[in-house]
């Protein structure tokens, strides 16, 4: 098993979408216990604290239908900056949310080390919105799109102008809520996404082994976990914003944190979406930790 020096972010950032609690997504996180659980498989941890965000009230709607612009732009780009310090002195940066376009920034301060990133998208949603198809105005269904160099400008040139990611070094998991603009992103784009469907036809074992494969076969030089807890069924992660029945399981998901530890290949992770507010008694906070422990190579037996 690999012995990482995790550097862990905290990101409170809850201006990507409307439903406010999920900037203390981070502290719950904390609370349930994630740097005790890394550091006793053997990891070493720093806490490198929170990302500065803005305070000012929420925007409801606006014009150009993309919620909180500004807030969403400070917080990425000060994250962009954390992350690309953490990945230069050669630590692991595990990021924790806020929000999943918090994303934009991880994934655009990553950029500074890894110029063929792969990226494993856990979600029930595929987050590949722009301003022009999003039903919602809200930032945190348009990570993905923005990442590929596509939306609005402010978030494209977050850390460097332009693309972040190449669409073919991405997979999607559990993805069972597309919007119309998104279905044709997809397949304009000959993107590799696993939806339920195949989950549930060939079985997550399958899955994983198909989409590890699938990125080493890009020569990817390293890979980054996006994992938006919204992604498990609403049973077990109630704490989210956008719950959508019909989820990925509990089981189901450490069987992928345990495939892709012993694949070796993630270099980062961020998990995302944690609403305490939402939650039952930190449950969704607890799950998250407990799939923590799983990528980072704690075992049964
Ligand atoms: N990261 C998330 N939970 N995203 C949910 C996105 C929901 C919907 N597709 C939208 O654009 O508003
Ligand atoms: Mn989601
Ligand atoms: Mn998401």
């Amino acid at each position: 098993m690999r012995k990482l020096d995790i550097s862990v972010i905290g990101v409170p950032l809850d201006y990507g979408q409307s439903r406010r609690g999920v900037d203390m997504g981070p502290s719950a996180i904390r609370y349930a216990g994630a740097i005790k659980r890394l550091e006793a498989i053997g990891h070493t941890l720093k806490d490198e604290g929170d990302v500065q965000v803005s305070a000012v009230e929420h925007k409801d709607r606006e014009a150009t239908n993309l919620k909180n612009l500004e807030e969403v732009v400070q917080a990425t780009s000060e994250l962009a900056n954390r992350v690309a310090e953490v990945v230069e002195k050669g630590n692991f940066p595990l990021v924790l949310g806020g929000d999943h376009s918090i994303a934009i920034g991880t994934i655009a301060g990553l950029s500074s080390k890894y110029k063929n990133l792969g990226v494993i998208w856990y979600d029930a949603h595929v987050d590949m919105n722009t301003a022009e198809t999003s039903p919602s105005g809200n930032i945190h269904g348009m990570p993905l799109a923005v990442l590929m160099g596509r939306g609005h400008e402010r978030l494209v040139n977050i850390y460097k102008d332009g693309q972040k990611v190449k669409p073919e070094n991405i997979v999607i998991i559990g993805a069972r809520s597309v919007d119309p603009g998104e279905r044709i992103l997809i397949k304009d784009l000959g993107m590799k996404v696993f939806t339920m469907h195949e989950i549930d036809r060939d079985g997550m074992t399958s899955v994983m082994k198909e989409a590890i494969a699938y990125l080493q076969s890009k020569n990817v030089d390293g890979v980054h976990l996006s994992l938006d807890l919204d992604g498990l069924d609403p049973l077990y992660t109630p704490g989210v914003g956008t719950p959508v029945p019909g989820g990925i399981s509990y089981r189901e998901s450490h069987l992928a944190m345990e495939m892709l530890e012993d694949s070796g290949m993630i270099t980062s992770a961020e998990f995302v979406e944690v609403n305490p507010i939402l939650d039952e008694k930190n449950k969704t906070a607890d799950v998250a930790v407990g799939l923590m422990g799983s990528l980072f190579g704690e075992k049964l037996l």
